[in-house]
């Protein structure tokens, strides 16, 4: 019951508050029906009695007013839960390494964010509407009491007993609705194959018709696993409304023959059972919401539980490895030795991927990129470029050895203020809309850079975004140049930058944009396969097996 822990976790005095409102609604409805039943008895002697119509008013306003209050205090509350849970996940994808994600699937991080909170949100307000009726059902019941104690007894039996046969009926509802969103994500898996592959599946008749036929079919199961759990709960509905009619027969042919003064409050009882058939059908129809709720929580706490558990064995790993690292001092936090980079230096540095079925390894490394230089990272596929890079950008932790910086071994604790000194373009770059943590741009070193890179004619900066950023490969790799410029870090990564750019243009980037930035005194890594223009390096690193063999120009 994780919606009862969810819930007692976050009574405050807004929920108790929430209660209270709720209660006072469900009396106001309760002395309504009263009002309701004693004017009815007066009009049948031609009287209309002033103090009922306005205890009628105030009843109603009450109601009104109480209900409002509740449903607005609910809403806000439901949602302040569910930003709890959004920050809490944004937080844990912050904290998470690179791996993370793919262990977790990024697809249960976007259901979770987006559709299961989404349920939560509609079920929650249900859920406690559902509560609210189960007050009203209480009141409206001890006054039926107070009218017949035998019609009491007997609606009670028959709503206890109808109200165990449908939970016991529920359960197979349930699981032929559980049966149907199974059968949904599985079509929405082959969605994602339809759309993301659009241009493969276009260009392959074989294979769209396959992933087509696929469709269709998983299509067809989810269709017949609704419309299955729809008939079963369409029947459920159609049942629950049967017991509310046989209520009201048992009202009028059976409590008569069993009671002697049951005449005087026959419709006082018939209205009040009447009266009760509403709260009812709302408290047995909130178990679907329930269970829907109760279901997208377990996801999301499933999801969290996943990722603490990863991001817990990769703290216990780093614990581990920072162990192994050298203890000596590193550069208190206030040399700003971040903004005055001369020197990275990757000593005795080897790294093994646990998940790496062929036990891919690098190291041991050593190389120095200095201030002033560049350094150009070559070698064939597999070699283990991106890995080093990942490895000294600070994105993955070295099992062994030591990152220097200008002569210092970096300690656990400088890792991100170490990864901030970078700016990069990698080979899976996200290109961002928007240029986020960045304050204030100069808008005409902006214009300048948008000229050099040659996409002043389709782009322009709007504020702190880019006007667009529908364009080509390689113009949107120029954007991202952009952007990585305007960061103004010391260290400049780029990988296979130039790959996707038309002859000119890498002739540009190779001979003016990077002995330009060398002059600024970048410290410049770029990882390549242009040997044309090895020569206006300062060092080329050739990767080879995990190995690094670094050649100095002459
Ligand atoms: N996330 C990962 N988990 C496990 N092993 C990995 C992972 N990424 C890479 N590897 C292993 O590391 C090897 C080197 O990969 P890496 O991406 O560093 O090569 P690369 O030199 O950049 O290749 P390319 O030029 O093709 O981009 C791969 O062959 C693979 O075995």
């Amino acid at each position: 019951m994780l919606m009862f822990r969810l819930l007692k976790s976050r009574v405050g005095l807004n929920l108790r508050t929430v209660f209270a409102l709720s209660s006072m609604s469900a009396i106001a409805t309760t002395l309504v029906l009263v009002v309701v039943n004693l004017a009815s008895d007066q009009a049948q002697e031609h009287k209309v009695n002033l103090q009922l119509l306005l205890m009628m008013v105030v009843s109603l306003g009450g109601y009104m007013w109480a209900q409002h209050k509740s449903d607005v205090m609910v809403s806000d509350e439901v949602e302040a839960m569910l930003h709890e849970y959004r920050v809490r996940l944004f937080d844990q994808v912050r904290k998470a390494g690179p791996d993370v994600l793919a262990k977790v699937g990024q697809g249960s991080v976007h259901a979770a964010i987006t559709s299961e909170m989404q349920t939560i949100s509609n079920s929650l307000p249900i859920m406690l509407n559902g509560a609210q009726q189960i007050v009203l059902v209480v009141c409206v019941g001890l006054y039926l009491a107070w009218l017949s104690i035998f019609a009491f007894v007997m609606l009670a039996v028959l709503v206890v007993l109808a109200g165990f046969i449908h939970v016991h009926r529920i359960n197979r509802v349930n699981a032929a609705t559980r049966a149907s969103e199974d059968d949904e994500a599985k079509l929405f898996d082959g969605l994602n194959d339809l759309l993301a592959g659009f241009k493969e599946v276009k260009m392959n008749t074989r294979r769209r018709n396959a992933l087509v036929e696929q469709l269709g079919e998983r299509s067809k199961r989810a269709c017949s696993a609704k419309a299955l759990s729809k008939a079963q709960w369409s029947r459920e509905s159609a049942s629950i409304q049967l017991a509310f009619y046989a209520m009201m027969a048992a009202m009028v042919f059976i409590v008569p023959i069993f009671t002697s003064d049951y005449h005087d409050v026959a419709v006082q009882v018939t209205t009040a059972t009447m009266f009760l058939i509403g709260p009812i059908g709302t408290v047995i129809m909130t178990f679907p919401s329930f269970n829907n709720a109760e279901t997208s929580l377990g996801r999301i706490v499933e999801l969290e539980n996943n990722l603490s558990g990863v991001i817990d064995a990769q703290e216990a790993e780093m614990r581990e490895k920072s162990g192994s690292m050298p203890q000596e001092s590193s550069p208190s936090a206030s040399s700003d030795w971040h903004e005055k980079i001369d020197e990275i230096a990757l000593e005795d540095v080897r790294f093994a991927y646990r998940s790496s079925t062929n036990g891919f390894a690098v190291g041991p490394l050593d190389a120095v990129f200095r201030r002033g230089e560049i350094t150009f990272i070559s070698g064939g596929n597999g070699a283990g470029k991106s890995t080093i890079i990942s490895l000294l950008t600070g994105l993955r932790d070295v099992d062994s050895g030591s990152i220097r910086i200008n002569g210092h071994a970096l300690r656990p604790d400088d890792m991100q203020a170490y990864r901030d000194s970078f700016a990069t373009v990698l080979s899976d770059y996200h290109l961002f809309s928007e240029l986020y943590g960045i304050e204030q741009v100069d808008e005409e070193k902006v214009n300048a850079l948008l000229r050099e890179m040659e996409v002043d004619h389709k782009v322009t900066l709007d504020g702190l975004s880019f006007s667009t950023t529908a364009l080509s490969q390689g113009q949107r790799k120029r954007l991202a140049l952009i952007a990585a410029r305007l960061e103004g870090k010391p260290v400049l990564v780029l990988d296979e930058w130039a790959a996707d750019q038309d002859p000119h243009f890498r002739k540009v980037f190779y001979e003016e944009i990077l002995p330009a930035m060398r002059k600024l005194g970048k410290v410049i890594i770029c990882v390549t396969h242009d040997d044309r223009w090895f020569h206006i390096a300062d060092q080329v690193c050739h990767v080879r097996d995990g190995i690094i063999d670094a050649v100095r120009s002459q």
